[in-house]
């Protein structure tokens, strides 16, 4: 009999969770994966990437025949309506046909679901419900949630959290976003497109923290011309609710004259917090960071022989795909292989339109660590954002000043997201600017643009 009901046992399905738990059993590890949500998946497939995503699509399709945006390509359009039930159901069907895809995966690959809420009991037992599960090897993937802000209550209806921000019933007139980041600019860019006013509270000088300077103020000029409020600098001291309304009260973040802001919804968007209350680290003298964070090595190993840790709940950038690539590593490297993933090239995305999306250094981070070379390329030099008539944006590719190696490219325009991933491969192949700017480009595609902000950095575009 073995010693064990498991080889692995991971904690927690999201997109950190289940791949560790596939991997693991496509290596031949006998894999359970303990998850308390009714549907597999975690935040991303439930509350997060795709129901955000689903709605991203469906509300610029409604602005763009509502806003009488596609006239100008020869479409005309009669009245537009908005059926906010049936979209949320289009959103819905998305979120249970990647749920359900998960537990099909599960199946597939034997790895078992055992139903409920983990805590440890010591470094090779969780306790699930009644059930002692034993794992050789346990790997807690138990994600992130929305940090609260102190004073300010979420009761999903006029207060609402990402989760609420996803699921309201009806388009609210006022929306104020507090938190100028990813979630803020697109779940705000959504209510926007569908009829709201929305104005964003960021207490730093600039929206987007961590990315590339010069994208953060073009950010800033692009939401401020689709009509969002920005006020930065400014922070939420209060929000009062009554009768469905709330009042927020806002200040300078350096202190100053109160203003308040009448709202019929307002996001909470300052960040999330990583996982780990009730997960009963004590029991195995597993401590956090200040940040609540868990350490691990490069092979995602915690303190605690046998317990591994990946995804939000570990540092770096709390991404689906950053949570994805570790889910691999860290079963590859219980099976005993080489399990790697490289922090240095994460990309990052934001789904708004157009796209904001980055890899690698920002052009300040690159500076600090010696002398670069920078090429900038404008969509409005491109000839399908031309052809399209959608010009806003830019390519912008880093590279060493001396060995013209790639350090970081940031990119705003509609595709952006996709468009990304050429860099982050050309960076994983150690690529030079000049291997970029060498490389056939199929015409007319954005990806050209890439082309020519590496042509920029050797100081020798073509379209501009
Ligand atoms: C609105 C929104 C939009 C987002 N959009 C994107 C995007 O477009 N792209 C992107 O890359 N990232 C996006 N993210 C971030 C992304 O969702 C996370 O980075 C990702 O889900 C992290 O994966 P994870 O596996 O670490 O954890 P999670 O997905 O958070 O999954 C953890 C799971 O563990 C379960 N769990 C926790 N504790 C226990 C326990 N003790 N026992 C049993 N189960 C437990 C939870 O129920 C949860 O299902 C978004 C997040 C939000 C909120
Ligand atoms: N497209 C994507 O990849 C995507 C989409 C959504 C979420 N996510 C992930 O989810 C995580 C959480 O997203 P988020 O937008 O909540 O966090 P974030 O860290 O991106 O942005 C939070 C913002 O709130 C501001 N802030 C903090 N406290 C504040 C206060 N009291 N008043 C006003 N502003 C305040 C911060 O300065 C920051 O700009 C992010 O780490 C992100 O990686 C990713």
């Amino acid at each position: 009999m073995a010693e064990y009901d498991f080889d692995v046992l991971v904690i927690g399905s999201g997109p950190g969770g289940y791949v560790a738990a596939i991997r693991a059993a496509q290596l031949g590890l006998r894999t359970g994966c303990v998850e308390s949500r009714e549907t597999l998946g975690g935040t991303c497939l439930n509350v997060g990437c795709i129901p955000s995503k689903a709605l991203l699509n469906a509300s610029e399709k409604f602005y763009e025949a509502a806003s009488g945006a596609l006239a100008k390509h020869g479409v005309k359009l009669g009245s537009v309506e908005l059926d906010l039930p049936a979209m949320m159901a289009d959103k819905a069907k998305a979120v249970t046909g990647l749920t359900g895809g998960i537990e099909f995966l599960f199946k597939k690959n034997k790895v078992e679901w055992v139903k409920g809420l983990g805590t440890f009991v010591d470094a090779h037992t969780v306790q699930v419900g009644e059930r002692k599960v034993t794992a050789k090897n346990i790997v807690i993937a138990t994600g992130s949630s929305v940090t609260p802000l102190p004073g300010v209550e979420i009761d999903q209806k006029v207060v609402v959290d990402s989760t609420g921000a996803i699921a309201l019933e009806k388009v609210p007139e006022h929306m104020v976003v507090i938190g100028g980041g990813v979630i803020g600019l697109e779940l705000g860019s959504v209510w926007q497109r569908l009829g709201a006013k929305v104005t964003v509270v960021e207490f730093l000088d600039q929206l987007l923290p961590g990315m590339d300077g010069d994208v953060r103020k073009e950010a800033a000029k692009i939401f401020k011309k689709q009509g969002m409020e920005i006020k930065l600098s400014t922070k939420v001291t209060g929000v009062a609710v009554n009768s469905g309304k709330a009042i927020v009260t806002v200040e300078p973040a350096a202190g100053g004259a109160a203003e308040t802001i009448e709202a019929d919804a307002v996001l909470v968007s300052i960040g999330r917090r990583p996982n780990t209350d009730g997960l009963g680290l004590d029991a195995i003298g597993l401590a956090t960071n200040q940040r609540g964070q868990i350490e691990t090595d490069h092979s995602f190993r915690t303190k605690v022989d046998g317990v591994w840790a990946i995804g939000d709940v570990i540092p770096g950038p709390m991404l689906a795909h950053k949570a994805e690539d570790e889910g691999i590593a860290v079963a590859e490297n219980i099976a005993g292989l080489t399990g790697i993933v490289n922090h240095d090239v994460i990309p990052s995305v934001v789904y708004t339109h157009p796209e904001i999306a980055g890899v690698g250094l920002t052009e300040e981070q690159a500076r600090e660590k010696g002398e670069v070379k920078v090429g900038k390329f404008p969509m409005a030099g491109n000839s399908r954002a031309k052809a399209i008539d959608d010009t806003t944006g830019w390519v912008k590719v880093i590279a060493d000043a001396k060995t013209d190696r790639v350090l970081g490219a940031w990119i705003i325009t509609a595709p952006a997201g996709t468009m990304i991933a050429q860099v982050a491969q050309a960076m994983e192949f150690g690529a030079t600017s000049e291997d970029i700017a060498y490389t056939c480009h199929a015409h007319p595609t954005h990806s050209e643009a890439i082309k020519e902000a590496a042509m920029g950095v050797l100081g020798k575009p073509i379209h501009v």
